[in-house]
């Protein structure tokens, strides 16, 4: 113990001389006034790259060392949350950044499969100070004792298992299990699906694959950023700390409502709507209804345009053809756009030269070229024809054509036009996102002003980092990376004089001068993510999946989800029917079967529930501990009164405590709940939160009380029972399901 303290106190001495020098780097570069580029540039390259040191010491601070591998061949490694290299002059590393390659022993070796290693510590700590090992003798021929050899080898999975929960989620770099950590480290750059039941850390996996990724491909990723798609704004600040906790700040967290930049869904979808809205069929009635606003005046009712040099026709012939020309284009609306303008303008000039020039003895027409030219800039800076021009192939946002759908909805039975019509100007939501997206690539957008200036910013950009490069020296922008020789991506260490490209540098510079990548793609509707996470995939409608595919070329891409709590109202099917567009059969499926969360009491009586509802292919995940308390279920007279009196009962002294009700039932039982609010987004940090089904999905507490669990869909009570790390109870005043009657 005295041993590890004393590595232990080194490394933060480390960690803080390290912090230190980044600080005051920082202060140093930007007290400087200097004048010229020369100064500005030293000082920008020098505050990005400590800035990011900074976030990743401060990410260091808590645990940030918790094991230690000892080789047979005397390799002996300290594993950390970041790596950390000595002063000295080879900069040793002093200890390993957990992701790295010679790190993956501590997750993966067994008594079976040793690794090379003799021994195995857990390092426990609290704040700076050591307050357990536990060891693990890997080399049975290995006589050594140390004292600390623990007894049941899980104890530190189980002790983070049982401990009460805050209403963040933590990390588990301290105790990733094996198929997790195969996960995590997956190679396949591509569509990774990783399914399991409740608990089984789908989540948290995932999050930390983003870390990895971000480690192992951390120039391209990075400069892209990674996006975390989650249900709900609840669930993303319940998740939001994971990443910062391992040093991680390039990612982008966001609700699927959330991705359409400019728009915020604050309107809710009966599920008929969100059904109708979602499924991929919209992709093409969304084409349709963009090309009857392509309009062709009626024949015979032509539009008459009054002008200066006399009236002009505008007729049906004369719309069709410059229709068809511009459709030939198979260009997004708005940028076909100028192509029927030009093509009205051209035939309306030649009609007034027809008529002004028209020579009555059948001589040619008496207009020159000059004179028709003359006629044909008067046409094209009429406010007249430009409105008829308008009328017919109009401008249009996506927004706007959204609406006036949503308002007319075309090309849908009556019934499924009945279910997503509503009055023009409604607030959006989150169903209509994907609706949003799909109209901005049909509509496209009219940017070569925008594009001509971002070229020539481009341009100032790359020259300016041509100076970068001229001043920079041989620093390194990541230097608590330990990579080893043998990684295969062990180039990742990068020194400044690395980037030899003044293009890239510029773009370096770009997201180092204002705003990260995660922040600049959040306002980039056509951003290209390095690496996309969807959670709760499985929820996500095919119209969804549309938009998240444009964001990721690439299709690099983690999902996760369980079929099994799929509500019903939303999803589409299969993994297959899912992917198969987008990436055919290239895509890999991981499937985690243990729970970690609910203990074995719980998750039996959970997994009655899609067990009595005959889902197909339903198997439970094993629970990893049991906790020998049951839950129970209670059926009250006064349901409020009841869930009040249980609350009082069941808070935890320290930990969390969730009551899951139908949403109609909140104000009566918030009534009765001291300081507990109802409605909104519930914050997961107070000890008693009132919450719905669905906004319990992703989500645990130390003990839950599901509510009338009568009231519920299969995969909503699945999802509510399956939330609790110790304690759940159910109160009910209409009777019980038939799958939780032996509770009763
Ligand atoms: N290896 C581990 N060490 C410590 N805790 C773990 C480990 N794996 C999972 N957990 C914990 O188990 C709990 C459940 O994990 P997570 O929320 O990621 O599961 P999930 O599969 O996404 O669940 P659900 O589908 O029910 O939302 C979390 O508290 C997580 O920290």
């Amino acid at each position: 113990m005295r041993e590890e303290q004393q590595f232990v106190s080194g490394l933060y001495a480390r960690l803080d001389a390290l912090r230190e020098e980044a600080e005051s780097a920082v202060q140093a570069s930007l007290a400087q006034v200097g004048n010229g580029l020369q100064a500005r540039l030293e000082r920008d390259v020098m505050v990005a790259e400590q800035s990011g040191l900074l976030a990743a010491f401060d990410a260091g601070e808590n645990g940030l060392c918790f094991g230690r591998l000892e080789f047979g061949d005397g390799r002996d490694h300290h594993i950390g949350r970041i790596g950390i290299r000595r002063a000295d002059a080879e900069r040793t590393p002093l200890v390993i950044d957990w992701r790295a390659e010679v790190a993956r022993p501590f997750y993966l070796a067994t008594g079976h499969t040793p690794m090379g290693l003799r021994r195995r510590r857990h390092i426990t700590t609290e704040g700076r100070r050591v307050t357990a090992l536990h060891d693990e003798i890997l080399d049975l021929t290995d006589t050594t004792r140390t004292g600390h050899e623990a007894a049941d080898a899980d104890e530190v999975l189980l002790a983070a298992l049982d401990s009460a929960r805050t209403g963040r989620m933590h990390d588990i770099v301290q105790t990733i299990q094996a198929e997790q950590d195969r996960i995590i480290r997956a190679p396949h750059r591509g569509v990774l699906v990783v399914e399991g039941g409740p608990g089984t850390g789908k989540t948290v996996v995932a999050l930390h694959r983003a870390a990895y990724l971000l480690y192992a491909h951390r120039e391209l990723l990075a400069k892209r950023a990674v996006l975390v798609v989650g249900p709900n704004p609840a669930f993303l600040g319940y998740i939001s700390e994971v990443l910062p906790a391992l040093g991680e700040t390039g990612v982008l967290l966001a609700t699927p409502g959330e991705l359409f930049p400019g728009v915020t869904a604050t309107g809710t979808d009966t599920p008929a709507a969100a059904r109708v809205k979602g499924r991929a069929e919209m992709a093409d009635v969304l084409a349709l209804a963009l090309r009857d606003r392509q309009e062709l005046p009626e024949p015979g009712a032509p539009l008459i345009i009054e002008h200066d040099d006399g009236e002009l026709v505008l007729d049906w012939t004369i719309a069709y053809e410059a229709r068809e020309a511009a459709r030939a284009m198979e260009l997004p609306h708005n940028l076909a756009r100028p192509t029927f303008a030009f093509r009205i303008i051209d035939a309306l000039t030649a009609q007034l030269a027809e008529r002004i020039g028209h020579d009555p003895y059948g001589g040619p027409n008496f207009l020159g070229p000059d004179d028709i030219a003359q006629l044909g800039k008067g046409i094209a800076v009429s406010p007249e024809v430009h409105a008829a021009i308008e009328e017919l192939w109009p401008t249009l946002t996506p927004q706007r054509f959204v609406d006036d759908y949503l308002a007319e909805p075309v090309h849908l039975s009556d019934e499924d036009a009945a279910a997503v019509r509503r009055a023009p100007g409604g607030a959006w939501t989150a169903a209509d996102v994907p609706l949003l997206d799909e109209a901005a690539e049909l509509l496209g957008k009219d940017d070569s002003a925008e594009r001509a200036r971002a070229e020539a910013e481009r341009q100032r950009a790359v020259a300016y980092a041509q100076g970068v490069l001229d001043v920079s020296y041989a620093s390194r922008t990541y230097e608590f990376e330990d990579k080893e020789e043998s990684d295969p991506d062990g180039s990742e260490v990068l020194l400044a004089h690395d980037i030899i490209d003044a293009e890239r540098m510029a773009e370096r510079q770009e997201e180092a001068d204002h705003r990260s990548a995660a922040e600049r793609a959040a306002a980039d509707r056509t951003w290209a993510f390095g690496h996309i996470i969807v959670d709760e995939a499985q929820e996500l409608s095919a119209m969804a999946w549309r938009l998240l595919m444009r964001r990721c070329p690439t299709r690099s891409m983690t999902l996760v989800g369980d079929p099994a709590q799929t509500a019903e109202s939303g999803g589409v099917g299969s993994w297959r029917d899912i992917l198969s567009p987008y990436v055919a059969d290239r895509w890999e499926y991981a499937r985690l079967g243990v729970n970690y969360r609910t203990p074995a009491e719980i998750m039996e009586v959970a997994a009655e529930v899609p067990r009595a509802a005959g889902v197909v292919g339903f198997e439970p995940p094993s629970s990893v501990r049991s906790t020998g308390v049951r839950p129970w279920a209670r059926c009250v007279g006064d349901l409020a009164a009841g869930v009040a009196e249980a609350v009082a009962a069941e808070t935890p002294s320290v930990g969390r405590l969730a009551v899951v009700a139908p949403r109609a039932l909140h104000e009566a039982l918030a009534g009765k709940l001291d300081g507990v609010p109802a409605g909104g987004e519930p914050d997961l940090t107070r000890p008693v939160v009132l919450i719905d089904p669905r906004q319990a999905k992703g989500l645990e507490f130390d003990t839950v009380l599901v509510v009338e669990p009568a009231l519920y869909g299969t995969s909503d009570l699945y999802v509510a029972l399956t939330r609790a790390t110790q304690h759940l109870g159910i109160l009910h005043t209409t009777p019980l399901p038939p799958s939780l009657t032996h509770l009763s």
